[in-house]
């Protein structure tokens, strides 16, 4: 059993979770693997123990089954091993809104929003109360951009968004890192899933990249990861530019500009 702190990491079975299961086992910590596919996972889990000596222990987990989810709260609410959670597992959806049932509207946000948020609660007492512990949400650029016209998963990483840098605020002081990370196209079988064609992108990121860009701000306890963004002062800018509006929102009377004509 490996002294570090272990992981869990949700959709572990493919794409970008696959590769954050494989960096941390590289560098020694045990894993939780949670996804439905538990083929993949158990596939998985044996290649790490071989190649990295970890112990690897799988969850088969739909996170949009409550008692599923339920029994992944409770492993992180009661396993004082587990010191990392990756809220990693998501899906993009298919169409725009007016091709999306509600149904399927409320399937997005039970995964992309609720599970993480869940999973997040269930854990960060714990880690609060011991002073450490990470905490790492995969949102997506899609989250800043309702133009690309995925309204409803970008909304749901929007959430993912604003929550990590709520809990940093919260948690931070109280020692849990919580990091957000945010993807642009990413080569994994999202894009198949979602019955887009990735190779209709003009630029794909290759997820070992991505992955390794991901754990480098991790490594460096940034807050807010987007390893596709070369230029970082635009995203300093932008938030700059947020933060400053905030004073600016207690006001008695509407502006002017909203005023009836005299
Ligand atoms: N690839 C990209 O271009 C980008 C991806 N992202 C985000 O990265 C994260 C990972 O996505 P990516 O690796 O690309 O996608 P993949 O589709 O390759 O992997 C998604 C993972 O989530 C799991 N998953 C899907 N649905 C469920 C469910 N109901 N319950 C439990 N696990 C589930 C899948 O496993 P299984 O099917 O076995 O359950 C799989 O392991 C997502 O949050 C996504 O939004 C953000 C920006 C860009
Ligand atoms: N998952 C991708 C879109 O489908 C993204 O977030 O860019």
């Amino acid at each position: 059993m490996s002294a570090l702190p272990s992981v869990l990491i949700t959709g572990a079975s493919t794409g970008i979770g696959a590769v954050y299961a494989d960096r941390f086992a590289r560098r020694g910590h045990d894993l939780i693997l949670a996804a439905r596919d538990l083929t993949r996972l158990n596939a998985l889990a044996a290649r790490l123990r071989q190649d990295y000596g970890v112990a690897v222990d799988v969850v088969p987990t739909d996170l949009n089954v409550p008692a599923a989810l339920g029994r992944l709260e409770a492993l992180l609410h009661n396993d004082e091993r587990i010191g990392v959670l990756i809220n990693n597992a998501g899906a993009a959806g298919t169409g725009g809104f007016l091709d999306q049932s509600p149904d399927q509207v409320a399937q997005l946000i039970g995964l992309n929003i609720t599970a993480l948020a869940r999973l997040s609660a269930a854990v960060a007492p714990r880690f609060a109360a011991a002073g450490r512990g990470a905490i790492v949400n995969v949102g997506s650029v899609v989250g800043l951009a309702p133009e690309l016209g995925m309204t409803v998963y970008g909304a749901t990483k929007a959430f993912v968004l604003f929550l990590s840098q709520g809990l940093q605020l919260e948690l931070g002081p109280k020692g849990v890192y919580v990091q957000a990370v945010l993807p642009s196209a990413t080569r994994t079988e999202i894009w198949e899933r979602s019955g887009k064609d990735i190779d209709a992108l003009p630029a794909v990121m290759e997820v070992d990249d991505l992955v390794d860009a991901a754990l480098a701000g991790y490594d460096r306890r940034e807050p807010v990861t987007i390893p596709p963004l070369h230029d970082a002062g635009q995203w300093e800018a932008f938030e700059a530019a947020r933060t400053a509006m905030l004073p600016n929102f207690m006001q008695s009377q509407p502006a002017p500009r909203y005023r009836a004509a005299a």
